[in-house]
């Protein structure tokens, strides 16, 4: 069994809108919403502690989302801020041990056969597992001019998605770990991966988006829709 925790205090800056991008509404709900129930839908997660940027209008308040509970915290200036605030505002009853779930409110499109095998191979590892997806394209570097200056090597590159399943106990000491380094870690595998574990992969599709840009607005609108309006994740 499993907890999430929802990263959703960021200001949505690269978005450019006055709403945060986790409050527009996609398929009949908030992106928000979509990204919460995606995870709340899968019978292994019991619930979910949604960190949230301080005096945040627009945070509807839930106090449950289909029939599981929602808690929610004050996230930090990064999003290694928010995910530890979220962690250490998890019940007590979640213990060191216990698996916990790591998902942006930025990605609405998580299906739940991902969300199934994440659960299925993260539980069986000693360490934890993230959705990655492999790299299909040709990576360029950038000059300071705006012009190609070289090809990356693209062999063994994969894309890290969420959710990332880690123990609560471990990715809490790893984050603080990191925090306390001063080390910009951008994802929870990285902070693991800073204390000498090997996270495992596991192949997730590339439709599970995270919302950045109006443009990816339009394009989760449409992937959901084609789940079904308003529903969860079919
Ligand atoms: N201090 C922060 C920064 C980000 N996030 C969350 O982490 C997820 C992924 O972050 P990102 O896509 O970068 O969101 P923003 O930081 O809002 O976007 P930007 O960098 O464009 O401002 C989002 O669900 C965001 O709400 C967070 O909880 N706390
Ligand atoms: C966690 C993440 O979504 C994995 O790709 C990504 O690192 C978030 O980065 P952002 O710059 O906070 O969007």
């Amino acid at each position: 069994m499993a907890w999430a925790v929802i990263p959703a205090a960021g200001a949505g800056r690269r978005f450019g809108a006055a709403l945060p991008k986790q409050y527009h509404e996609v398929a009949g709900r908030s992106v928000l919403e979509h990204s919460l129930r995606a995870v709340l839908d899968h019978p292994d997660v019991d619930g979910a502690v949604i960190a949230i940027a301080a005096d945040d209008p627009h945070w509807p308040g839930w106090r449950e989302v289909g029939g599981k509970p929602v808690l929610s915290c004050i996230g930090g200036g990064e999003r290694a801020d928010s995910v530890l605030a979220g962690l250490q505002a998890l019940p007590a009853t979640v213990d060191e041990s216990q698996w916990v779930l790591v998902h942006d409110a930025a990605r609405p499109c998580l299906h739940r056969d991902d969300l199934a095998r994440l659960l299925e191979a993260g539980g069986a590892d000693a360490v934890g597992a993230l959705l990655a997806a492999p790299v299909r394209d040709t990576l360029k570097r950038a000059g300071d001019d705006g012009r190609s200056v070289g090809t990356e090597p693209r062999e063994r590159l994969w894309r890290a998605l969420t959710p990332q399943l880690f123990r609560r106990g471990g990715l809490t000491r790893a984050l603080q770990a990191a925090l306390a380094a001063g080390a910009a870690v951008t994802d929870e595998a990285m902070a693991m991966e800073r204390m000498g574990l090997k996270p495992r992969l596991v192949e997730g599709r590339d439709d599970n988006l995270k919302v950045t840009t109006p443009a990816d607005l339009a394009l989760a609108e449409f992937l959901l829709a084609g789940r079904g309006k308003g529903r969860s994740t079919p």
